[in-house]
Parts: C-alpha cells; structure tokens; sequence
C-alpha cells in the first residue's frame, strides 16, 4: 500500500457510503440521509449515488422481494461535500412487484431522479446469452493498483486506492495512453477487495455502483481516448440495469461492454455481466456525454 490517506481496505469506502441515515418513513414515502467519503474531486461518482438510492429503496420493501430493475437519470452533478437527501416515494406495491421512485437532492435542486422495481416470484422460461471465451482469468491480470499505484498524481492515486471494487482489465486498460488496438469492446473483471456479508439487494446496490467506472470505456475505446486526455468531459447521462439471478459481490464478475453507437457528443454502452461459472446475472445500458475537443 502507497503511502496514501485512503483507508487500508478500500471495499470500506462501499460499507460505509451503503450505511444511510434514516430520517422518516410511513407508508407512502421514507427519507434518508447518505454521504460522499472523502475524495479529491468535487463531483460525486456516479455509481455512488445510484447505489445509496437503490439502498434506500430496499429498506421500504419485503425482504423476499429482490430488485430486478432500476433507471435512472443524472440531472444535476452531486457536490462531495454536502450530504445527500433521498425521498423514496411507495409507489406502489402489488401482490409480485413493488414499484419505488427515489430523487436525491442536494442545495434543494434535484441530482438523481431513479425508478426501480423488486419482485418476489421463481419459474417461467429460462435461457441466457453464453459467456465470451477465451477471456483470461482475473488471478493472471494485474490490479490497477500495479498499473498507476506508483504515479505520483492524485486522480492515479484515487484510481490506485480510493475504489471499493478490485478491477481487471482483460484488455490493455486506456488510463494512461490509447490502447494499441481501437476495439469496440471493454472487458474488466471485478470483485470487492474484501468479503461483504449482504443482503441479495444491497449486493445489486453494489454492482450498480461498480457498473458506472467503466461502462464508457467501451465508446472511448472506439476512438482511442484516454481517460487523462485533458479538455475532455465526460459524464453518465442515464443508466439502466437488470439483475437476472443471485450473485456475489464478493466472487470475481466478468463485465462484457460494448458501444454500438456515438453520435452528437452522445456514447452508448451495453454490458453484460456473469459469474465466474458463466451465469448471467445482469444487463446494463448507459448513456454519456462525449465531449472532446478534437471533434468539435
Ligand atoms: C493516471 C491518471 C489517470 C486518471 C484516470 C482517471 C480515470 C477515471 C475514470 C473515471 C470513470 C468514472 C466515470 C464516472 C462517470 C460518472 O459517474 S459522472 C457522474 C454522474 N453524472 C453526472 O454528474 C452528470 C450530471 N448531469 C450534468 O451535469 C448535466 O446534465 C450535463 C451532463 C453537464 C449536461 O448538461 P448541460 O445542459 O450541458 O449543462 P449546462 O449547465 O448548460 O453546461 C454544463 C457545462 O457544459 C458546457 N456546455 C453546455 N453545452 C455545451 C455544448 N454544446 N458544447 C460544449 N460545452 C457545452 C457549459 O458551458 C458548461 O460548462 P462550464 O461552465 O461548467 O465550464
């Protein structure tokens, strides 16, 4: 470990964020309070909010009803240093399904506005896509902590510590320098760096978390763009996400990505995700804003 101030095992920064404060709750709504731990950047990840808001939203249902899908928008950059409220409003709760919305607000304007589902219910048809082969096992490819841990550079620093998620890059990662080859997909293996003990629905909070990191690589790896090009910006628009069967947070995840459009200073990408055994356990769709000079 680099002489940092980032905590010794860095899947706490996902205890703590996932640990909310409750405020009030009836029937028709409940209310919390999450926080942002302590980081160089201003703007809030992504995944973070996604992940405190899919917590929240649990806390209102039955515990045998599991989350199966959630959409969201990111309207307003969450700030790092103020707290974050969170209104789950009850929306409805049928005798399968419950349905739940969630903004998150900060300064009083809206950053988040999320919509998710949990379902309690087994059987019906059965089938998924098979797992790619040929991908290297994730014991044979280097944490990121080996790749940038030694550069002397807050945003490495961060990269390198500051993530709950140990990521593998099965193809040469684009932190740095373009990849050597533009290719329309980004694969990463991804588990927590320790064991997490949770519930069905807070391990789908965190996948929903460690989603947002590299989903856009997949469209940044079509035009060889790094992610310390400076000038650029880029940012999650939206993300959708379907969870299909259990897993664990804390087992090695494949994440298969891939961009099948950009345009307008727009990028899509579509993952997959599976257990190490090849099971599916989740779909996602992200949009990003691509803005970089060199196509102005
Ligand atoms: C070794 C070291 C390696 C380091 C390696 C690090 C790797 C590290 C990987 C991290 C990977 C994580 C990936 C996380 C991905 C998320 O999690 S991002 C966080 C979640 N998403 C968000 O916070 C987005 C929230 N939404 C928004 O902020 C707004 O909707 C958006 C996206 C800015 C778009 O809104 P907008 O209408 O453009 O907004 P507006 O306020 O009018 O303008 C905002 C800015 O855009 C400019 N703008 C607006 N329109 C245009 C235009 N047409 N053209 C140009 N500029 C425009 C404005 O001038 C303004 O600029 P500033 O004044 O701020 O400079």
């Amino acid at each position: 470990m680099a002489n940092t101030p980032y905590p010794d095992d860095p899947t706490d920064i996902l205890r703590d964020v996932l640990k909310l404060e409750r405020v009030d709750a009836d029937e028709h709504a409940s209310t919390f309070v999450g926080h942002t731990p302590p980081q160089t950047g201003g703007r809030v990840f992504g995944g973070q909010v996604m992940a405190q808001s899919l917590v929240a939203a649990s806390h209102s249902v039955d515990a045998d009803r599991f989350l199966h899908s959630m959409h969201c928008y990111f309207i307003r950059p969450g700030d790092a240093t103020q707290p974050l409220h969170i209104t789950v409003d009850h929306h409805r709760d049928g005798r399968s399904f419950s349905v739940r919305h969630v903004e998150v607000t900060q300064h009083d304007k809206v950053i988040l506005s999320l919509t998710c589902s949990f379902q309690t219910e087994s059987g019906g048809v059965e089938h998924h896509e098979p797992m790619p082969e040929g991908i290297p096992h994730p014991d044979r490819l280097p944490p990121i902590s080996a790749l940038v841990g030694m550069i002397d550079d807050p945003a490495a620093q961060e990269l390198a510590y500051n993530r709950p998620f140990d990521i593998r890059y099965a193809y040469e990662p684009m932190f740095l320098r373009p990849a050597a080859e533009k290719v329309n997909r980004n694969i990463v293996w991804m588990k927590t760096f320790t064991p997490v003990n949770v519930s069905p629905n807070v391990a789908a909070a965190g996948l929903a978390y460690a989603s947002d990191y590299t989903i856009l690589e997949s469209v940044l790896r079509n035009h060889g763009v790094t992610w310390s090009q400076p000038d650029k910006s880029v940012a999650s628009l939206d993300h959708a996400m379907w969870f299909h069967r259990p897993f664990n947070l804390d087992d090695w995840l494949l994440f298969v990505q891939e961009s099948p459009s950009a345009q307008s200073a727009r990028g899509l990408g579509i993952g997959h995700i599976y257990t190490i055994d090849g099971d599916l356990v989740a779909t996602v769709a992200q949009e990003g804003m691509i803005r970089l000079p060199q196509y102005d």
